[in-house]
């Protein structure tokens, strides 16, 4: 069973997490090859129930966690979480995250999560707000706050989404948890920076990878502007 590392050695500082929604879905294993500096790929499940788009499956999933040494990030944006989230543990994913909005029992669903031997995370939309949860922020590996409607890649970053990414650190800082944070729409070299500053540390990067001629020096410039962001 996988045991949650000792508070400490959760603060591993910035990572880059990819997401390959926006990659040549024809060659994966090649495209993911890519981003070899990364820390995780981002892998984008959608089931056009919870979202309006359908992507891939655990079988999928799987062939790809095969395919790389990468550990695998999957954001699961489909309806019924609870049943099927610990599909994607089985299929490789070191990191596992279901939408509060799509769980009827986030609590138990991230302890199912830990249980199987991947970090728990959940998700938040732009529009849900992170105090209800406040209480649950010690039960999570990681938080994912949204910052475009989840559903498709290269849309406008939400920067109505920051205050939330600030109070989220703050509630962390108070309840004393190392959680990471990670936002997930719209960031860029534009935009990175201001995520940073509000408080998170993982940050995703679809189109803005992917359409980069080189992606992986993409997340080398990703990773250097988020760093001096923080060093201030
Ligand atoms: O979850 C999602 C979209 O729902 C994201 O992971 C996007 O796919 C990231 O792509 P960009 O916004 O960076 O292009
Ligand atoms: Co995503």
């Amino acid at each position: 069973m996988w045991i949650p590392p000792p508070l400490g050695s959760f603060l591993v500082g910035i990572q880059i997490t990819p997401s390959i929604l926006n990659a040549d879905f024809a060659d994966l294993g090649a495209e993911v090859a890519r981003i070899g500096s990364a820390d995780m790929v981002h892998v984008d499940v959608m089931d056009n129930h919870f979202v309006p788009n359908l992507t891939f499956g655990p079988t999928m999933v799987e062939a790809l966690a095969r395919s790389t040494d990468l550990p695998l990030d999957a954001h699961l944006m489909i309806a019924d979480a609870d049943r099927h989230a610990v599909t994607y543990v089985e299929a490789g994913c070191a990191s596992v995250t279901f939408h509060v909005e799509a769980a009827a029992a986030p609590v138990r669903l991230a302890r199912e999560i830990r249980a199987h031997g991947a970090r728990a995370s959940m998700a938040l939309k732009p529009a849900t707000p992170i105090e209800p949860y406040e209480d649950l922020l010690g039960e999570l590996d990681m938080l994912l706050l949204m910052t475009v409607e989840p559903g498709f890649g290269g849309q406008k970053f939400l920067d109505l989404v920051l205050p939330k990414i600030r109070r989220a650190r703050a509630m962390m800082g108070k309840h004393g948890v190392e959680t990471w944070l990670q936002v997930d729409g719209g960031v860029s070299l534009e935009t990175i920076e201001r995520c940073a500053e509000a408080g998170a540390d993982v940050f995703v990067a679809g189109s803005a990878v992917y359409s980069a001629e080189d992606p992986d020096r993409m997340v080398a410039e990703l990773r250097a502007a988020a760093e001096a962001a923080v060093a201030g």
